[in-house]
């Protein structure tokens, strides 16, 4: 069964004639960006796993959604910590500005100590910030005192910058203020929760990862971790603190309240092109911003690690910011990565190329609903909806006069049906082996399907996220600037309606 494509402009105005009376401004005030949205699915059950995207979206707008506690409701109502979709801004912004907050008041209000590294007690303007969780035992001796209030942001170090630690000096995220809601997901190396914060009165989500380290590691590891807090970027999602839990250690992030793209597109089915679009626009965003500012390469690019949330933001998380945790989670890792570019699988170094490569693997798969590599005989198997050779799909990401992917020269009909190694996160079933035998040796996969007609912009930009050669893949800068990414017209309000469509409504 195919999902219908985008609807014309006749289906938009059509849609857009009904009132839509449960979104508040911005959405209903803006007719066009309405009209614009017929594009995007009906609302899908999760219960469901391949319900087609369908065209009605002011039925998904009227259809309430069910929001976290501590997001909006798709009525624009504030639930019961005030929050509105009227306010632009996002949970995380909010939190941010707290935290900004809570550092002045902390800077100015409380002289008695200062743990800036520059150790003078002049009124000089520099910024006292009480340390980190983890430097802070050791700085906190220092009894340095300053009277300064202005940001000097040279001052604030990675090392001395903290965003959470409260006007007392207290962690802003601890672990013993959370109160465990729901599961979000459990990934290779631990769990997601969504979490309320009792002291501040949030939604959070708290991932627990499980490292079993000794102490030194786990100091190390929480040490690392600091970094995150000087990530701030739309495209980054916010990081809140961290902590050791047991032998663990617990990371508290920005609860992205449609969840990751993967779950997304296993609940309701491929993802809508011009969503997709999206998805590549601030994925790119994101890993420009990791690189540029704090010379991150991601390294785990995957649909489990686009995060989207009911306002419309689409964000990056887990990357790979802590040597130690990846050392660590490595020893205990069962899976592997199966979105690793050719050259990442042979032994090159990481480059941001390689991260490019990963994100044109996860961009076929969110628009198929499928990934890319899946075996297709059972793929077919799976496809209720295919009943004829013609109408399924076979292969589709493999060039055009490739029938199946030469997955070993004794390839045979035996080993056609068997069914491989599941690997984790996207039903795939050929072997570990088979399939970076594969990556390695056969052409990219491109984004085709038999069932739908992609728009060339957007077959184009996939081809340039894999080359194989790494010297021809183009760099994210160059995709951004790119004709599917420049000459996009989905608006921030069309993606909002879009996640929101994407929740369940049980
Ligand atoms: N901030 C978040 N907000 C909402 N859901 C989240 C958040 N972070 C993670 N999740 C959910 O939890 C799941 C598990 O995440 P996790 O990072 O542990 O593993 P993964 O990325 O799915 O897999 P792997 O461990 O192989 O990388 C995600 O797939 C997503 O559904």
């Amino acid at each position: 069964m195919s999902n219908p494509p985008f609807t014309s402009s006749s289906q938009s105005s059509t849609s857009s004639s009904k009132p839509i009376p449960s979104l508040s401004s911005p959405v209903a005030s803006s007719s066009n960006s309405v009209s614009s949205l017929s594009t995007f699915g009906t609302p899908t059950s999760r219960i469901s796993k391949k319900k087609p995207i369908g065209l009605d979206i002011s039925k998904s707008i009227l259809k309430p959604t069910r929001a976290a506690p501590g997001l909006p409701d798709s009525n624009g109502n504030s639930n019961e910590n005030g929050f509105s979709l009227k306010d632009e801004r996002s949970e995380a912004d909010r939190l941010r500005e707290e935290i900004a907050n809570l550092q002045l008041s902390s800077s100015s209000s409380n002289s008695s100590k200062s743990f800036s590294n520059n150790n003078n007690n002049n009124n000089n303007n520099n910024l006292s910030l009480p340390d980190s969780p983890i430097n802070s035992n050791s700085q906190h001796s220092d009894s340095s005192t300053t009277n300064s209030i202005s940001i000097n942001k040279k001052k604030i170090n990675k090392k001395t910058s903290s965003k959470h630690k409260d006007k007392d000096g207290e962690d802003l995220v601890k672990d013993e203020d959370l109160e465990i809601l729901d599961e979000l997901g459990a990934g290779n190396g631990g769990t997601v929760t969504k979490v309320w914060n009792k002291k501040r009165n949030c939604v959070m989500a708290r991932k627990l990862i499980l490292v079993d380290a000794k102490p030194s590691v786990r100091k190390q590891i929480l040490r690392e971790l600091q970094i995150m807090n000087d990530c701030n970027s739309p495209y980054i999602v916010g990081y809140y603190g961290c902590f050791p839990v047991d032998v663990h250690v617990g990371i508290v992030i920005e609860l992205m309240d449609a969840g990751s793209l993967n779950d997304i597109y296993r609940q309701n089915g491929p993802i809508p092109i011009e969503v997709v679009g999206k998805v590549a626009e601030a994925v790119l965003h994101g890993l420009m911003y990791l690189y540029d500012v704090h010379r991150i390469i991601h390294r785990d690019i995957k649909p489990s690690n686009i995060l989207a949330n009911t306002n419309g933001e689409i964000k990056i998380c887990d990357f790979g910011v802590s040597g130690e945790l990846i050392n660590s989670i490595a020893n205990t890792f069962v899976g592997t990565s199966t979105y690793m570019s050719p050259e990442r699988i042979q032994g090159a170094p990481y480059t941001i190329k390689s991260d490019v490569w990963s994100l044109g693997i996860s961009l076929i798969e969110l628009a198929l609903g499928r990934f890319p590599f899946t075996d297709s005989q059972d793929q077919e198997d799976q496809d209720q909806d295919s009943e004829t050779e013609d109408e399924f799909d076979e292969d589709a990401t493999l060039p055009l006069n490739t029938q199946r992917p030469k997955i070993s020269i004794n390839n045979n009909k035996e080993k056609r049906k068997s069914k491989g190694v599941s690997l984790a996160g996207g039903g795939h079933t050929m072997s570990i082996l088979d399939l970076l035998q594969h990556i390695v040796n056969e052409p990219a996969p491109k984004l085709f399907s038999r069932k739908k007609q992609f728009p060339n912009e957007a077959v184009i930009f996939v081809e340039n996220c894999l080359f194989k050669d790494p010297g021809q893949r183009k760099s994210p800068q160059d995709l951004l600037a790119s004709d599917w990414i420049s000459k996009s017209t989905i608006t921030q309000e069309d993606l909002k309606v879009w996640a929101q469509s994407t929740i369940s409504k049980d």
